[in-house]
Order: C-alpha cells, then sequence, then structure tokens
C-alpha cells in the first residue's frame, strides 16, 4: 500500500476546495468553508496498485504567506497550485508559490534527478469570457517550473479534475520509488565504502 500526501495551494478564491471536493465527490457544490485548514483522506485504486491518498487544502495564502505555506510545502510528496484564469492576481501568487516550492524542496533533487511532482491547474475556465491569463503564458510558467499544467472548471467538469490528480499521483508514485532507490542506493555505497575502509586498513597492518 502506498501513501501519497498531496497539497493544495493558491489564493483566496482560487477554487481549491472546489477542484478537491469535485474529484472527491464528483460534485460542485458552490461554497466552501475557508477558515480553517482542512485534511482528506482517499484510499483508491491506480495501476492495480492500493493507495491511501491524503490531501491538505490549508486556509488561503496570500503573496505574503510564506509562513502558513511552510508547513504542506514541507509535509508533501506533490502539489496542485491552483490559480482563477480570471484573476490575475492569483496567478501571479502561483507563480510565487511555484517559486517558494523550488526553493524549499528543490535541495532534495541533484542534476538530472526527477523533479518535485505539481500540477498547475488554472481553475473557473467556464469564465473565459473574463479570462486575465492566456492558457500560453501559463503553459509558459508550468514549462518553466517543470511542472504539468491543466485548466479545468470545477462548476462544469469532473473528468479532467480526476485526469489531472490520476497523473499527478502516478508521478508522485515514480518520484517516491525514484527517491528510494537512490536512498538505498547510496546505503550500499556508504556500507561498501565502510568495509572497504576497515578490511582495507586491516590488509595494510598484515
Ligand atoms: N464559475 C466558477 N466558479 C467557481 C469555480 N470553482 C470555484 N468557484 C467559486 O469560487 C469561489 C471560491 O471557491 P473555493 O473553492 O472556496 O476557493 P478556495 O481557493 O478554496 O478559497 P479559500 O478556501 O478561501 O482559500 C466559490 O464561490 C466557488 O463557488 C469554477 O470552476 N467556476
Amino acid at each position: 500500500m502506498n501513501d501519497i500526501k498531496l497539497a493544495l495551494l493558491g489564493s483566496k478564491g482560487a477554487g481549491k476546495s472546489a477542484v478537491l471536493v469535485r474529484f472527491l465527490t464528483k460534485r460542485f457544490i458552490g461554497e466552501y468553508a475557508s477558515n480553517s485548514n482542512s485534511l482528506y483522506r482517499k484510499r483508491l485504486s491506480i495501476d492495480g496498485r492500493q493507495l491511501n491518498l491524503e490531501m491538505f487544502d490549508p486556509c488561503s495564502q496570500t503573496s505574503e504567506g510564506r509562513c502558513i505555506l511552510e508547513e504542506p510545502v514541507e509535509w508533501a510528496d506533490g502539489f496542485v497550485v491552483v490559480y482563477n484564469i480570471s484573476d490575475r492576481m492569483s496567478f501571479l501568487n502561483a507563480k510565487n508559490i511555484l517559486r517558494q516550492i523550488k526553493e524549499t524542496r528543490g535541495g532534495e533533487t541533484c542534476k538530472g534527478d526527477v523533479d518535485i511532482p505539481i500540477c498547475l491547474v488554472g481553475n473557473s475556465k467556464d469564465l473565459c469570457h473574463s479570462r486575465q491569463v492566456s492558457e500560453e503564458e501559463a503553459r509558459a510558467v508550468a514549462l518553466e517550473n517543470k511542472c504539468h499544467f491543466q485548466e479545468v472548471s470545477a462548476a462544469e467538469d469532473y473528468l479532467e479534475i480526476a485526469n489531472l490528480f490520476t497523473k499527478l499521483m502516478r508521478h508522485v508514485m515514480e518520484h517516491l520509488k525514484y527517491r528510494a532507490d537512490r536512498r538505498r542506493y547510496s546505503g550500499s555505497k556508504s556500507m561498501a565504502k565502510l568495509i572497504n575502509n576497515v578490511f582495507g586498513k586491516r590488509r595494510k597492518s598484515v
């Protein structure tokens, strides 16, 4: 059984709870409590593998909200960074959040490593008549930050949201496996070094 921890981050009103509740219940409710942190749990199966999914929906982050961000950024195995396509400020904040994730978690990866899994999500695409962020611009930001990108409407569509979570979870599973393999490899390397040091020294003194 794999445990996967995801955090949803984004500005107040970007639609984090709407996206998450749509994924969990297939429903759009409209109004969501926004003054507290919420942790959701779900068991599901992807590619025949059983997963325990934990999803953290913290109360809103402002662009100055570094201290609010720190906890989920340290905790999660993967991120869904949400902005509203009709609110440019929420997009600028999403860019800021991507930068903070990279700053905090970038140290875990070396050159050539797999990046921490993130999906940048442009929500409320049903509000395209008041669009303030083009798909091209957001896609370019996602590319720059090596993350997935998807525009969705929590109000109108379940499938795209389900697909983006599935894609992200696959990526998280790969990433966790990669990190575990690397830890095992560096563990056996240091063991080999230790053995070499001990027996190497002995051989010298014989
Ligand atoms: N038209 C439209 N409205 C949406 C969509 N998603 C969310 N909303 C509305 O946007 C508002 C904010 O949504 P929330 O899900 O509460 O946003 P949030 O990011 O969780 O906000 P906080 O909890 O305050 O951080 C609500 O009134 C939702 O009904 C969408 O896809 N389309």
